[in-house]
């Protein structure tokens, strides 16, 4: 059977309303986070609470009429809208006899499906078993009998099962911890290359499937030359990248700078998740400017751009310039591309808006650079060579044994070239 075949499990959705945000987009956010990961939703069940039961999570009338209406859909399966306590789980898969999957947990297990390379799968294993940790089941608590009655020293002896597991995942946490730091490793030394390269580093992010990868494919197909400038994986699917993607752009005019895409964002992102990908961040954490990519087709996308504002304060990534690129204007009847101060709206599939979209960000990225005048020696091959090869001359005259130029010139280059301003 072909896997889009695939009949997907039917669960109900459920959650609490302690109204303390927009709990209709929650849900309907929840439904897509089900759908992505092969799952239906049958039907929704909410109640309105204060703030959810400490042991139970809905109240006990609530869970009587979850269990029925499980019963009358023929489902298993629960997804509740947010992270339980491990004890809440317990007690309601105790009432229920329904299956429990909570909010980060279904999160989670997206994350592990679409999990490709080395450093994205050991990020969500490492997410996964710490999640798991404090989940353990405590009918485990009992003493293990094999390894109790050893006449020898056993570092086990007299320990419960539970104590084993916990111990094994800790072990297997640190195992990852250190594969992970090994990877950072290798990739930090390419990474302090591009920083010391001099050239602007701009970062896109967003809320997941809003076409951060759409638009990096468009500017490598629009500007660069090489083949290593592979195109990106891009799809329509929630969190279809998990890894950064790092490429030089070279605009017209020696405008170049250093374009990364990364992992997308949901609302109330595992903290643990957030932590694991800290490393595949670090692009986004490190730019000069942030493009913030937003699918202005999507009726909820305000709230998309809140979530993302979450995210990059949680990775310590909101104080950095940031431009935001409406996109997908394609499906909306809003005329574009058009530019108002620091934003655009676009399309991603479509030419015109590419070509407007690059001269948006370098006018952002390039605005500290200056039209100067200068006098160089025409002896000075070296220093002419530099202008001639990488900043963008307006005009050249030569005078006597002088080179009269006018060209943009970044303010690093300007510091050094002070002698020869005219
Ligand atoms: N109609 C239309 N579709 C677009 C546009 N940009 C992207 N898409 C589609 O939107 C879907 C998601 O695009 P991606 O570029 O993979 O989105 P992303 O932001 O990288 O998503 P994640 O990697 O999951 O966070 C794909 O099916 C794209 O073809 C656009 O401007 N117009
Ligand atoms: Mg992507």
């Amino acid at each position: 059977m072909l896997s889009n075949n695939i009949e997907k499990t039917k669960v109900v959705v459920a959650g609490v309303d302690a109204q303390k945000y927009n709990f209709d987009y929650a849900i309907s956010e929840l439904k897509e986070l089900v759908f992505a990961n092969n799952m239906t939703a049958s039907a929704t069940l909410t109640q309105k609470l204060d703030n959810p039961v400490s042991g139970t999570y809905f109240g006990k009338g609530k869970l009587e009429e979850l269990k029925q209406l499980c019963e009358h859909k023929d489902v298993g399966t629960v997804v509740l809208n947010d992270e339980l306590t491990p004890t809440q789980i317990r007690n309601i898969e105790k009432i229920t006899e329904l299956k429990v999957i909570d909010r980060t947990e279904l999160i989670l297990e997206i994350f592990a499906q679409r999990a490709q390379t080395k450093q994205a799968i050991l990020q969500v294993n490492l997410a996964r078993l710490q999640y798991a940790l404090p989940r353990l089941h405590p009918s485990e608590n009992t003493l293990d009998q094999q390894r109790g009655g050893a006449g020898f020293a056993n570092r086990g002896a007299g320990e419960t099962k539970l104590e084993i597991n916990r111990r094994t995942i800790q072990k297997e946490i640190t195992r990852i911890k250190r594969q992970l730091e090994e990877i950072e490793q290798t990739t930090l030394t390419q990474r302090k290359d591009r920083q010391n390269s001099d050239l602007p580093k701009v970062a896109l992010v967003g809320y997941t499937n809003a076409g951060k990868s759409s638009t990096m494919n468009a500017l490598i197909k629009a500007f660069t030359k090489n083949q290593e400038d592979k195109a990106v994986f891009e799809k329509d699917m929630l969190f279809a990248t998990l890894d950064t993607s790092v490429r030089h752009i070279r605009l017209p005019h020696h405008r170049e700078f250093i374009l990364s895409d990364t992992v997308g964002f949901v609302s109330r992102l595992p903290h643990n998740l957030v932590e694991a990908f800290k490393a595949t961040l670090l692009e986004a954490k490190e730019a000069d400017l942030i493009i913030q990519v937003v699918d202005y087709s999507d009726p909820n996308y305000r709230e998309m751009m809140a979530t993302t504002a979450d995210v990059l304060k949680e990775i310590d990534a909101d104080k950095i310039p940031m431009i935001l690129a409406f996109n997908k204007a394609d499906k909306t009847d809003t005329p574009y591309p058009q530019i108002n101060s620091d934003e655009i709206i676009y399309s991603a599939i479509e030419k015109p808006s590419i070509l407007q979209f690059s001269d948006f960000i370098q006018k952002q990225i390039f605005k500290d650079y200056e039209i100067i005048d200068l006098k160089i020696p025409a002896t000075d091959g070296k220093t002419l060579a530099y202008l001639q090869g990488k900043t963008e001359i307006i005009s050249q005259e030569i005078v006597e044994t002088d080179f009269y130029i006018k060209a943009v010139i970044n303010p690093n280059d300007k510091i050094w070239l002070k002698d020869y301003l005219k």
